[in-house]
């Protein structure tokens, strides 16, 4: 009995110094009242764990500026452009380098000073951001791959059509019906692994070989294995990053921590295991002009006699080769960064124009104006950057469904931005969402209409560049940009050029709902004549 007694004593004194503390907090902001522990969470449920609709809720009832509690973290969320300007300004000593400070999840996974993504050391973080602008300079990126690929898509789909597919109503083509959304992953995980390690997979014929019940040849191999725990291996980190070890580590939930750790253990294995191999290509390459020039080769060259980086160096004056651990962390986020965002935008895109025939078509007569009628057709850089509606078309895909609801930052001193003063040691998070649908920087933002971004067009418009998060911005800015709107320009393409659309899924759904990761997207597919 006493011991209860002492436990609700101490459960009150908890209660009442936790509201103590959020009660005297300095610089107060509006937000929902936090629960000890669990912060703002349970209102997420209660929202029938709709993050984004959640977020739209709160952005409406609280303005550009509120507090957000997730678990026991305080997030300032940020849709205020004035702000987000000064958070995404691209200067080196910038008080918002750090994107997220959860030390000791990221130490335990060897995550903070290694890859960009958690990366919280800015010499070992500009060290990496080298490679990627060697390696994404148009001149670099062989949009053969892209091609190449599209052709092993195209054979598959074609040989779906033929074998399973039927004739509907009047129609002289057969047509087939497909869930657009693995094709889509498997198409970029293919195109990322080649040009990250001049490596195939085979990913795509393995799922043709799988839905066509073609059983003999479908083999559940390790490549296939190893890009569907990538997915787990990045949900992973995030957790490392959510949950404080005191909670990981409790009894039952340690079981669910382990499972997560086992699963990144094995993506790191099958990564070194790649890296080894590779180590033993250049090793048998006396010159180093013989050498593939991925991203692979780069990190491994580095610093090496056989550079094939033109000496990109390290600021930190660390002279070292990478060890095969920190080539395959490297090589596991660019694989993971280089699949979902590009595949779901690919999806988003076909559901959005399969929803708007007008759309359609004048994504169809700039393909003829900038390649003329042949489907046959060598896509070049010039061509691409002439086709503006279609860069319209993807703009408008990333404002409506951008690839991540908000955007970290942690403010390392405190900072006084107009009215607004950020306290030192914040997490930031710029509330992309809010932005993207805010109607003060939209004219009606949940309308798909890429013309707001055609320039020299009565529907065009002149909007806010900070109310437009498409990529982030700032030091941090998406370092594949580059390569994913080269990716995305092409498939929009060659799919419009070969392929007719018709959306079945009438609303697509979406996993967790806490980013805009789609499950399912069902469309029709038949040739276009
Ligand atoms: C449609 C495609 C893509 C979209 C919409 C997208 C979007 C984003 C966004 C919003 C960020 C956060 C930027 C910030 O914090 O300011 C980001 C970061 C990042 N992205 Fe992408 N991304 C895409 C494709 C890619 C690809 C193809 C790669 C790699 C090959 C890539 C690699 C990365 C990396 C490594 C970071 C972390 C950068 C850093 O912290 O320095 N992304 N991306």
């Amino acid at each position: 009995m006493l011991i209860l007694e002492l436990f609700a004593l101490i459960l009150v004194l908890f209660i009442l110094k936790f509201y103590y503390d959020y009660f005297t907090r300095s610089t107060p902001y509006p937000g929902p009242l936090p629960l000890p522990i669990i912060g703002n969470l349970h209102q997420y449920y209660y929202h029938s764990n709709d993050f984004l609709s959640w977020l739209r809720h709160l952005s409406s009832k609280y303005g550009d500026v509120f507090e957000l509690y997730f678990g026991t973290c305080k997030h300032l969320m940020i849709s205020d452009p004035k702000i987000v300007e000064r958070i995404m300004s691209p200067v080196k000593d910038s008080n918002y380098f750090v994107r997220i400070t959860a030390k000791d999840g990221l130490d335990e996974l060897k995550k903070g000073k290694n890859g960009l993504l958690f990366n919280v050391d800015f010499n070992s973080w500009s060290y990496i951001r080298k490679f990627f602008k060697v390696i994404m300079a148009p001149n670099n990126l062989n949009l053969v791959t892209v091609t190449d690929v599209f052709h092993d898509l195209e054979k598959f789909w074609n040989s779906l059509i033929d074998d399973y597919g039927q004739f509907l109503n009047d129609e002289q083509e057969k047509s087939i019906e497909i869930n657009f959304v693995p094709w889509s992953r498997k198409f970029f995980a293919e195109t990322i692994m080649y040009l990250t390690a001049s490596k195939k997979l085979d990913l795509l014929s393995n799922h043709y070989n799988k839905i066509s019940k073609n059983l003999n040849n479908f083999q559940n191999s390790k490549n296939e294995e190893f890009f569907d725990r990538l997915i787990l291996a990045s949900d992973c980190v995030q957790y490392y990053i959510v949950v404080p070890p005191s909670i990981r580590n409790f009894p039952f939930i340690k079981f669910y921590t382990n499972y997560l750790y086992k699963n990144l253990t094995w993506t790191r294995n099958y990564a070194c295991d790649l890296v080894r191999e590779n180590r033993k290509i250049i090793e048998s390459i006396d010159d180093k002009e013989n050498l593939p020039f991925d991203i692979l080769t780069m990190l491994l060259t580095a610093n090496t006699p056989k550079d094939i980086t033109n000496g990109i160096s390290n600021d930190n004056n660390n002279e070292k080769p990478m060890t095969d651990e920190e080539v395959a962390d490297n090589m596991m986020e660019i694989l993971s960064e280089g699949i979902d965002s590009p595949a779901n935008t690919l999806s988003f895109i076909v559901y959005y124009v399969g929803n708007n025939m007008e759309i359609e078509q004048f994504i169809i007569d700039e393909i003829k104006q900038v390649f003329g009628l042949s489907s046959n057709f060598k896509i070049t850089y010039e061509d691409l950057s002439k086709l503006e509606y279609i860069e319209a078309v993807i703009k408008e895909a990333l404002r409506i469904r951008p690839v991540t609801a908000t955007i970290s930052r942690f403010s390392e001193n405190s900072d006084q931005i107009d009215e607004y003063k950020i306290p030192p040691s914040t997490q930031l998070a710029i509330n992309v969402m809010g932005l993207h649908m805010n109607p003060n920087y939209w004219k009606n933002p949940n309308e798909f209409n890429p013309s707001r971004f055609l320039s020299n067009n009565n529907k065009s418009e002149t909007f806010n560049k900070n109310a437009f998060m498409y990529f982030g911005g700032g030091l941090r800015m998406c370092p594949g940009k580059n390569l994913a709107m080269t990716q995305l320009k092409m498939l929009i393409v060659l799919l419009y050029s070969k392929y007719k659309f018709r959306i079945i899924t009438k609303e697509p759904s979406l996993q967790n709902n806490v980013n805009t990761q789609l499950t399912e997207l069902k469309i029709k597919i038949n040739r276009r004549k």
